[in-house]
């Protein structure tokens, strides 16, 4: 029986995990303003809480809001301006020598012009605005105004502590830093942080027909694809070329660039299927790679192909990691298929990255035909047996959100793995799981969306976790 999706993406978690403590390096402490798209290394917890101090939220006078308890426009009340504090100032130097409760005495209130930000003083709890207070006599910092409205308690007060709190954890260990994220670390006054190293990754096309264009049209799309959307979830990748039909060289370029321990992950596409020049099983087998699955019930993609090949020796007594290798099918569909849907979950995996969350959106048309999507699938493994298995289908599409706020996904209406138009305008996968006739969610027309792109930066078209 050919191997289901699932049991695919627990094999790939199970040796990314594995592979985990072999990384290298894997951690990388880097200024934060490099960090954006790195992925989190470990808990960033708050050492103190923020702000540190009372502070202004306007530009105005701090008074004692109790004062204007009975104020209004026949009964107004006074203040006399006895300092300034601007932000960065000490309002205790600012307030030096002022006696608050003895003026107070006096019968004229104390106040003190405050900027935005600045630091409050003591005595005061509310800011009243410039534009809210009226300058009776205009004497620099010792002017007189009035109010002519109760002013509440802690009005324009931004009190100490209210925004992050001593031990809060501002991001766990996995997430991917956003530009957003670098507000409330620099209020911390953090700098830098740990990243997860980026995961070291070889890419190779396949096929002759991509070398020499004497015939048709082979132009290397998997390459180039591959390449980019890999840099675009923070790999650092190499494309090593186009391999030739032919297994000796194609074992020997192998062999170099999976001995050189250079790479943690190899990845081909083509050359992984049934055909005469379908080379990449056997080359595998002579590089003595363990094939971890050849053949997975998914559509596109079935052929597709995970292995790991062997480290050879130890280093400080521990053996050496292998190195993880993807022989993804020829067709581009399928290609990104099987990248989006196993090279990323992988990718993550070793990265220390929970899984991604899908959109859930409504399926445009083809409702039923969706849900009937039962077919049958060869076992790619023994090329023998025809099983009534269902695979989980990936189709690109369009998702949308409609004026009335609903997100919408129409499936492309072509769905060859060879056919690059659709790509010009899909924005998302959908993901059909298997036995999909019965499943209640998808009769009633809801379909699990991931964006293609598979970056985590950006606007995040994910919903949240289920808590
Ligand atoms: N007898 C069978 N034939 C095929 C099966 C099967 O199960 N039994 N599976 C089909 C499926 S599904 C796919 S997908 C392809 C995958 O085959 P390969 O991985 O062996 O890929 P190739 O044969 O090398 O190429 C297939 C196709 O893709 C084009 N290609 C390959 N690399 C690139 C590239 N980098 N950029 C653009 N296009 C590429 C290649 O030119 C071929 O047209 O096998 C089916 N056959
Ligand atoms: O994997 Mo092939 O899925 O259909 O092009």
């Amino acid at each position: 029986m050919v191997l289901s999706y699932q049991a695919a993406l627990s094999i790939l978690d199970t040796v990314a995990n594995g592979q985990k403590i072999h990384r290298r390096d894997a951690q990388q402490q880097i200024p934060l303003q490099e960090a954006v798209g790195r992925i989190v290394a470990s808990d960033i917890v708050s050492a103190e809480s923020t702000p540190a101090h009372d502070t202004s939220a306007m530009d105005g006078y701090a008074i004692r809001s109790e004062a204007t308890s009975e104020a209004s426009e026949r009964t107004p009340v006074r203040f006399q301006v006895r300092g300034r504090i601007a932000a960065g100032d000490d309002p205790r130097q600012v307030l030096q020598g002022l006696d608050t409760a003895e003026v107070t005495m006096s019968g004229i209130e104390p106040c003190v012009e405050i900027m935005t930000g600045a630091g409050f003083p003591e005595g005061f709890d509310a800011c009243v605005r410039f534009e809210d207070a009226e300058t009776v006599i205009d004497c620099d910092v010792s002017s007189t105004i009035v109010v002519t409205k109760p002013v509440p308690v802690n009005a324009n007060r931004r009190l100490a502590g209210n925004d992050i709190r001593n031990g809060d954890v501002i991001l766990q260990a996995g997430m991917t830093l956003q530009v957003g994220h670098l507000l409330p670390l620099s209020s911390l006054g953090i700098k830098s942080i740990a990243v997860e190293a980026k995961p070291r990754v070889a890419v190779f096309s396949t096929g002759k027909e991509l070398l020499s264009q004497s015939y048709g049209l082979g132009r290397d799309m998997n390459g180039p694809y591959l390449t980019a959307a890999l840099g675009e979830i923070g790999a650092d990748v190499d494309f090593c070329g186009v391999l030739d039909d032919d297994p000796t060289s194609m074992y020997r370029h192998l062999q170099t660039v999976a001995g050189s321990g250079a790479y943690e992950v190899i990845i081909t596409s083509g050359a992984v299927s049934k055909g005469r020049f379908d080379h990449i099983p056997d080359v595998l087998a002579q590089m003595d790679a363990e094939i971890l699955f050849h053949g997975v019930a998914m559509r596109p993609g079935h052929p597709v192909l995970f292995a790991l090949l062997p480290a050879g020796g130890t280093v400080d007594g521990t053996a050496k990691r292998k190195t993880a290798f993807f022989g993804l099918p020829g067709n581009p569909g399928a290609a990104a298929a099987c990248f989006r849907f196993l090279v990323v979950p992988y990718l993550r995996a070793l990265s220390g990255q929970t899984q991604e969350a899908p959109v859930i959106a409504s399926l445009v048309g083809q409702v039923a035909s969706v849900a009937q999507h039962t077919v049958s699938c060869n076992d790619k493994r023994n090329g023998t047996a025809t099983h009534a298995s269902s695979p989980d289908i990936f189709r690109h599409g369009v998702l949308q959100s409609t004026p009335e706020g609903m997100l919408t996904v129409q499936p492309s209406k072509d769905q060859s793995p060879a056919k690059l138009n659709p790509f010009i305008t899909a924005n998302c996968w959908i993901h059909l799981p298997p036995h999909g006739h019965g499943n209640p969610k998808l009769e009633a027309g809801l379909v699990e969306c991931y964006p293609i792109s598979a970056a985590t930066t950006g606007f995040p078209l994910t919903s949240l976790p289920p808590t």
